[in-house]
């Protein structure tokens, strides 16, 4: 059976990023989660242009620099300089601006005082205390960000800071990459949806729902394609369907060694590549990963294909493990897209077989010195989602290791 890094090894190395065939210009309000194509530059400085940092007064460096509580600075007040006005008057010797923060430096001055450090007397403002340095409290035009120079990179995932930066640079409009489309399809022909009454023997179709909102989560968008009864002939026009319509391609059930578990057979049929159709995880063992590569798709990339095991936790285990690093990587993200892992102290034993990587589900806990773990309670048997309810994290138990005791290390994928 095939080790759970050389799968993943294989999975990735297939999803290649999107390229320049696969972009879109979104408005700025609608790319938060989107992921930059262009590379983007702004045609202004950051700040735009000198402006204080301070509630006090705009002044030549000069006329205070010694200037002390017994001998004070007495300076002339020309102009009141607030924000959003742009000043009028040059500050010339032993004259000052009476100015707040953020508003725009006057010719002339260098430096502000603030208040705190003045008193003033009709016209005029006495300076107590000579400023730290020449240019105190003034924040210099370009001094964050000088125009032209670049401000997002391609790869950057476009969330509040990124949209903050945007915004202050007037880019109203950002080139993203295409969203990744993942076709979802559910086989069994004892499955009905959600909201059909439910005859003995059926099974509700709760992994179309699962997967939907964890692609939608990892920012793809999902094509829930719905129940395909165990038919080859069924199973073989959606899966045809999808690879028209979608870059990755994600079928629950089916996979297994059953007599109705055709999903193996069709891809074969359909000339898709099966790059493997066992992984050693547990749950999770019945894997199939396949590429389709006479597709729509532009760039000579691939269509993926993931068959996941029908059991809800197997399916969502795997997809977690498998499909959103790679789906992530695909959706031209530069750095993020891999699974993230953590270290953590187990609040339970942990057991496995020792035969296949085990992964048990539970929650991250974080703490101010180490992180825990919390083992979720009730069976971990693959057909039981309902504990799967609030957690946010699986333990990981390398094959050959049959037990974590507690209070031990444990390493922990999170998401
Ligand atoms: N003789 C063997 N039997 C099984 C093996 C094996 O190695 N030898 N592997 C077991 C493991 S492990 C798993 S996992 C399952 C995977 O089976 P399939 O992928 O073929 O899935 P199905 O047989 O279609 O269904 C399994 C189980 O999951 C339920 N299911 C299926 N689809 C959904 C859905 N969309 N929503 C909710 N539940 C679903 C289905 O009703 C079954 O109960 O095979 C084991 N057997
Ligand atoms: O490994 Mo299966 O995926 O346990 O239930
Ligand atoms: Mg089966």
């Amino acid at each position: 059976m095939l080790p759970v890094n050389e799968a993943e090894a294989i999975i990735l190395n297939e999803a290649q990023p999107m390229g320049v065939s696969d972009t879109e210009i979104v408005d700025l309000w609608e790319a938060v989660g989107r992921v930059v194509a262009v590379p983007v530059t702004s045609r202004l400085d950051f700040p735009h242009w000198d402006n204080s940092a301070m509630d006090g007064y705009a002044v030549r460096y000069a006329d205070v620099s010694q200037c002390s509580a017994e001998n004070p600075a007495i300076l002339d007040i020309i102009e009141e300089i607030p924000a959003g006005y742009a000043p009028q008057m040059a500050i010339a010797p032993r004259q000052a601006a009476r100015i707040l923060t953020g508003s725009m430096m006057p010719s002339g001055a260098d430096t502000v005082v603030m208040q705190e450090n003045t008193r003033t007397e009709g016209s005029q403002v006495y300076i107590l205390t000579a400023p730290s340095q020449l240019g105190a409290f003034v924040r210099r035009q370009g001094e964050y960000y000088q125009a032209g120079a670049p401000l997002l990179d391609r790869g950057t995932l476009l969330s509040a800071p990124e949209i903050a930066v945007l915004a202050a640079a007037q880019c109203v409009q950002v080139s993203v990459f295409s969203q990744v489309r993942v076709a979802i399809i559910s086989t069994g022909s004892e499955l009905v949806s959600p909201d059909r009454p439910l005859q003995p023997g059926q099974i509700v179709d709760s992994n179309q729902y699962a997967l939907a909102a964890l692609i939608e989560q990892a920012g793809g968008v999902p094509l829930m394609l719905g129940i395909v009864p165990d038919n080859p002939q069924a199973i073989r026009e959606a899966i045809a369907e999808a690879t028209q319509i979608a870059d990755i391609i994600l079928s629950s059930g089916g996979v297994s060694v059953g007599d109705y578990d055709y999903v193996d057979s069709v891809l074969a049929d359909l000339g898709a590549k099966v790059h493997f159709h066992q992984v050693a995880i547990k749950p999770g063992k019945p894997l199939t990963f396949a590429t389709f590569s006479q597709s729509m798709q532009p760039e000579g990339r691939s269509v993926l294909y993931f068959g996941l095991p029908g059991n809800p936790v197997s399916a969502l285990v795997t997809a977690w493990r498998f499909v959103v690093p790679a789906l992530k990587k695909r959706s031209g993200l530069a750095t993020g897209w891999q699974p993230k892992w953590a270290i953590a102290r187990s609040r339970q034993p942990l057991k496995s077989d020792g035969r296949r990587e085990t992964y048990l589900w539970g929650q991250l806990i974080p703490t101010a010195q180490e992180s825990e773990f919390e083992l979720a309670t009730g069976s971990h048997s693959s057909g039981n989602l309902i504990n799967l309810a609030r957690t946010n994290a699986l333990a990981v138990l390398p094959v050959g290791e049959t037990q974590v005791k507690l209070g031990e290390r444990v390493k922990v994928l999170y998401f």
